[in-house]
């Protein structure tokens, strides 16, 4: 199998290695290694122009020893099985990490939402929530926002979800809208949770904020606020990118204009800004790469030319196993995805919590909880990777999925 299509295969490769330090027998790995369930559904929609498309989903449950599963929905056209499979794999070791009381989930739906109407993407929204409906729920299965998905899919989700069950449960689904229950502090707490790995990382190697030179890839949920928070902070960003392009200075880009912008005219010409490939950006010279996109990006054939001196993967599994490998022999310090990406989970938490009890907190109310998980969380992982000598990836695993082997042998499961 070619590296770059063995998402499993490296997932299950850490984490037996992580079981392993941890004590657990090969009945425990037998059982983590895969998901508990795997849904495959077809949803059909009545297209704009009167035609009937039939759209693949997926949802992946991987283990609910310590709670319900929980994670994001993704609507892409690379979306497949084995894919969603990994990343609910990812999600039991976030939630792990942060210490939530939950699974890991993950669910997406192969689709192109950039060739779609509105109106279809709801289409496909609500007939997603309608197959998996028997399956998920505010104690079983809580779904969230992902790559392009947002608050307005979690709503028709949500209402869907609540038509379906003839009832109103707001802790169904997170990511929504402040007015139907959403948290204070969701939009952008995938930002913060990794702008605060990005400064442990930079005390550790003894550089201040002011003289770090960032690169972003991707300025969606992750990458824009990423961008805007460091550029506030004082950081340059002097790479940023979308799908199509990258945009680079080394002088630093202002990220103003460019959100102010970014769907008028041509930045690029406007700002005198390079424009590069997205391969070309994961290679600028930079203090931190933010790889804020999609999988598989930094592998054997770039990751001798990284220049950053550290990661901060935003991103869920932009880094190959592999390519881990090489970084970390380089010295690069790699803040890996389960760690630098679970803000969103944790505030995700938090708006179930709040939706559960009715009582809702101000934002830096809610800032200060996840600043406090995130910064014991990174402390926890540093601390295991010194002591142990093993890199960060393998030290967040063991973290991280501690809690769901525990509460598997309490329940003899394995
Ligand atoms: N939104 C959230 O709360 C969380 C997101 N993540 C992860 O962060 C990453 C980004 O997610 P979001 O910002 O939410 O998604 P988004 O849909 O808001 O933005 C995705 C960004 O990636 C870019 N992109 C798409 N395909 C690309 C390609 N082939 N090459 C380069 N760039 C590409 C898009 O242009 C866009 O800028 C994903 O890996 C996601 O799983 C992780 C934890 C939580
Ligand atoms: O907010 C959530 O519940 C899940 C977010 C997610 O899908 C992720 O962390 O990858």
């Amino acid at each position: 199998m070619a590296e770059t299509s063995n998402l499993i295969k490296s997932t299950q490769t850490v984490l037996h290695k992580a079981l392993d330090m941890l004590g657990y027998d090969e009945g425990m790995y037998d059982l983590i290694k895969e998901p508990s369930r795997v849904l495959t559904v077809r949803i059909p929609v009545r297209m704009d122009d009167g035609s009937v498309k039939v759209f693949t989903g997926y949802r992946a449950q991987h283990n609910d020893a310590a709670g319900p599963t929980k994670g994001g929905i993704r609507f892409h056209p690379d979306v497949d099985r084995d894919e969603v499979i990994a990343l609910s794999m990812w999600m039991t070791i976030k939630a792990g990490i942060v210490n939530l009381p939950y699974g890991g989930g993950k669910g997406g739906v192969v689709c192109n939402p950039k060739e779609l109407s509105q109106r279809e993407i709801e289409g496909i929204a609500r007939g997603y929530i309608r197959a998996i409906s028997q399956f998920v729920g505010p104690l079983k299965d809580i779904p969230a926002p992902d790559v392009y998905t947002n608050a307005q899919v979690m709503s028709w989700m949500l209402d869907e979800y609540s038509m379906k069950h003839n009832d109103n449960p707001l802790e169904f689904i997170t990511g929504k809208p402040l007015s139907l229950g959403g948290s204070k502090g969701r939009n952008t707490a995938t930002a913060m949770g990794a702008v605060i790995c990005v400064k442990k990382g930079l005390e550790k190697r003894g550089i201040k904020i002011e003289d770090a030179r960032v690169a972003v890839q991707g300025f969606g949920n992750a990458g824009s606020f990423i961008s805007k928070i460091l550029y506030d902070e004082g950081a340059k960003i002097v790479g940023i990118s979308r799908s199509t392009r990258a945009l680079y200075d080394e002088k630093g880009i202002d990220i103003d204009y460019v959100i102010e912008n970014k769907d008028k005219g041509n930045i690029a010409e406007e700002l005198d800004l390079q424009v590069l490939t997205n391969d070309e950006l994961l290679e600028v010279d930079c203090d931190i790469l933010i790889p804020a996109a999609i999988a598989n990006q930094i592998t054997v054939d770039n990751a001798e030319n990284i220049k950053a001196d550290i990661i901060v993967e935003a991103a869920n599994g932009p880094t190959t196993e592999e390519a881990t490998a090489m970084l970390t022999e380089r010295g690069k310090l790699i803040v890996p995805d389960v760690l630098a990406s679970a803000g969103g989970v944790t505030v995700s938490y938090f708006e179930w919590v709040q939706n559960k009890t009715g009582y809702y907190w101000e934002e830096d109310e809610i800032h200060e909880l996840l600043e406090d998980k995130m910064s014991k969380s990174f402390d926890d992982i540093y601390e295991f990777h010194e002591v142990r000598q093993v890199d960060m990836r393998l030290a967040a695993y063991v973290v991280g999925i501690r809690k769901t082997a525990e509460a598997v042998r309490y329940r003899n499961w394995a």
